[in-house]
């Protein structure tokens, strides 16, 4: 398929005209990224996997507050639809775990009154001992439970993201073909697939780590609670502090990671080219590895030094914290000594608070962080599940009716069709007949519509604004589109090189890698031309056509355009497409292969639609439609075009003459 809209009807022997756009000088300095003086980072804001970073710097506390429910509610309803009994584990495990921390610093306070009780030293601690005891049997029951949610997560969290990632590809894979060639679908596919599933991985394990910090802090500002009430606002004064110093600090690293992000981002598109097999030919030739080398080091280079800032700042910002939380705790135990010296409670019970508003100060930081975590990551899952949805109101056709196994006539009817985020439609009014037992061609110069229409005809994409395709008089909107697109063989343009056996290669258009059809898969080498290509490679219809797997193989641009059109053959279904199946065979290929499906084998149960730019591969064809501009501007047989002395006419003496000059030259 073309990209060039030439559709504008030029006499085919003439030459284009002049453009009207006229392109300056480039400059002699090449912009070939961000210069080194600017922010390295602002080619890359916008890209699709950087529009949530750093959403968690730039979200108000209030804000992060409000959309934690529904996250953790969210997460949770996903956890329960993938495995219950490991999501009640989970949530029964931690609500234990959390308990058992509270009654564990509530026997500590029993050890501290012990040991702070009147009498000689070695009767208190004598006293104290089977507290203790209970203090270790409450750490050791809580480890088990700890390793227990530990368990319960590990069961869980692979198969959410599996659950997810399978059902992200089965929507992404049915979508209609129009929708895959909208770029922004594309966008939010690749967003969702690259960060969405990423972090739905992750997400389950920061929710219940979330989940355990504001319980730890829930269960020691109860124990407070309980040693007496007016510890809590002391615990609220020892913990604001230092939950401010945390936000600050989880916010200033959210910025710097996304900015290191984006560089470690731009440092990739170099590695991946110097690395890539691709490009590995057009690099060498054009010596090219110096060039992108340097650029690699100067990104390298800003990365190092991004690093070393980023050190130092959460060095001070550390620094900060621990002052600002200090001064906190400082206020704290003066309050604490006061209540102390008047009176309000016992030495033991102050001991044990301090134990208290410590735990509580490492369970808030904790919180604090994860929120921010679970906060941003949230948002690449949101997205992840608000493109799903998408994609469920984008599915094909699934009506009842099945399309049927054999066609007698195809008809289009003043066919329309434009493209997404296209002004000019790429097929304007066609209508046409098609008969079993046909060989029709589509010819035009580029960008005409011949594989738009083809795809048409495939059920690969709807007809708009009333135009009709009918089956043998239904309408194919009638009929469920993937089976009708199941009775199409499709040899397309570039068709797709699957890295699987050449037998697979087969097989994989009749929809499985599995199982074959012998006979049939020998008779659609045989007629592609494929049979000695096959033949030739160690391993025959076994061979792995693909070199990035142990033992593959690599096949040319030729033998791969033999196996597609093999894979179109093995189909055998009523209608065959063919868009410029031969564009890179040799001539004898080229050859073989109309005699083979032209004129060896026509079938009169069969609709075959041949593309093709090589006019002289049409001529045996029984009608041959020339497009132009999205429109059917003649049709007839070779013969009858011919007589008609217009377009087709035009192209097809341009063609010959070209042939025959040459032929004069050689002579
Ligand atoms: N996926 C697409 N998205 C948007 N526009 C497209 C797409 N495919 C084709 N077009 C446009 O639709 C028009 C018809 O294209 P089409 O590929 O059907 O032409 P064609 O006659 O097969 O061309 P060629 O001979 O170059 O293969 C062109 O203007 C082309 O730019």
């Amino acid at each position: 398929m073309s990209g060039l809209d030439d559709a504008d009807g030029l006499p085919p022997a003439s030459l284009p005209g002049p453009r009207r756009a006229r392109l300056p000088l480039p400059s002699a300095v090449v912009p070939g990224g961000p210069q080194h003086d600017g922010d390295i980072t602002d080619g890359l804001e916008e890209a699709y996997w950087s529009v949530y970073d750093g959403a968690a710097a730039k979200a108000t506390v209030r804000q992060l507050l409000a959309r934690l429910p529904r996250i953790v509610r969210r997460i949770g309803r996903l956890a329960w639809n993938t495995d219950r009994p490991a999501t009640l584990a989970v949530v029964l495990l931690q609500l234990a775990s959390a308990a058992m921390t509270a009654f564990g610093l509530m026997a500590s306070v029993a050890v501290l009154r012990e040991l702070f009780a009147e009498g000689p030293t070695p009767d208190r601690v004598r006293a104290a001992v089977p507290q203790l005891l209970v203090v270790v049997g409450f750490l050791a029951t809580r480890a088990l439970l700890e390793a227990g949610v530990a368990v319960a997560q590990a069961r869980v969290t692979p198969k959410i993201r599996a659950a997810l990632e399978t059902e992200f590809l089965t929507l992404t894979a049915h979508v209609r073909l129009e929708i895959v060639d909208d770029a922004d679908w594309h966008d939010e596919a690749y967003r969702a697939n690259d960060r969405g599933l990423f972090y739905a991985r992750q997400i389950v394990s920061q929710v219940v780590s979330l989940a355990a910090a504001l319980l730890g802090l829930v269960g020691t500002a109860g124990v407070l609670g309980v040693l007496h009430p007016a510890l809590l606002p002391l615990l609220l004064l020892s913990v604001l502090p230092v939950g401010a110093a945390a936000v600050r600090s989880a916010r200033a690293r959210f910025h710097s990671f996304k900015r290191w992000n984006a560089l470690q981002r731009r440092v990739r598109v170099f590695s991946w080219l110097l690395l890539e097999r691709d490009a590995a030919a057009e690099l060498r030739s054009d010596t090219a590895q110096g060039a992108l080398l340097a650029e690699h080091h100067r990104l390298t280079t800003r990365i190092a030094e991004e690093d070393t800032r980023l050190g130092v700042s959460s060095a001070k910002l550390s620094l900060a914290g621990r002052a600002v939380g200090g001064i906190g705790t400082g206020t704290t135990y003066t309050a604490l000594g006061a209540m102390l010296i008047a009176g309000w409670l016992p030495l033991a019970a102050g001991a044990g608070a301090v134990l208290a508003i410590q735990a509580a100060q490492t369970s808030l930081t904790r919180l604090v962080d994860v929120s921010h975590l679970v906060y941003e990551h949230a948002m690449w899952v949101d997205d992840l599940l608000a493109f799903q949805e998408r994609c469920r109101a984008l599915q094909p056709r699934r009506s009842g009716l099945p399309a049927p196994g054999t066609v007698r006539i195809i008809t289009l009817d003043d066919v329309t069709f434009t493209y997404p985020g296209k002004d000019t439609p790429a097929l304007n009014g066609i209508s046409m007949t098609l008969h079993a037992g046909q060989t029709v061609a589509f010819v035009g110069v580029n960008g005409s519509g011949k594989s738009t229409c083809a795809r048409l005809l495939a059920g690969l994409y709807e007809p708009q604004e009333g135009g009709t395709v009918t089956w043998d008089g239904v309408n194919v909107l009638d009929l469920d589109a993937e089976s009708l697109q199941a009775r199409v063989g499709c040899v397309l343009q570039d068709p797709v090189r699957f890295p699987f056996s050449a037998l697979a290669n087969l097989t994989v258009s009749r929809g499985t890698l599995t199982e074959a059809d012998p006979r049939r898969a020998l008779e659609a080498a045989r007629a592609s031309g494929a049979e000695q290509v096959i033949a030739a490679l160690p391993g025959g219809w076994e061979a792995l056509l693909s070199k990035r797997f142990r033992g593959g193989h690599e096949l040319s641009a030729g033998q791969w355009a033999k196996i597609a059109v093999a894979r179109g053959l093995y189909k055998n279904a009523p209608v065959l497409l063919l868009d410029e199946p031969t564009a890179s065979m040799d001539p004898r290929a080229e050859h073989a292969v109309y005699e083979a499906v032209l004129r060896d084998n026509p079938r009169s149960d069969q609709i075959t639609v041949l593309i093709s730019h090589r006019l002289a591969s049409v001529v045996p064809c029984d009608r041959v439609f020339v497009f132009d501009g999205g429109r059917v501007i003649e049709s007839g047989t070779h013969q009858e075009l011919m007589n008609l002395g217009g377009e087709y006419a035009a192209m097809f003496t341009l063609q010959a003459d070209g042939y025959r000059a040459e032929a004069g030259e050689t002579a």
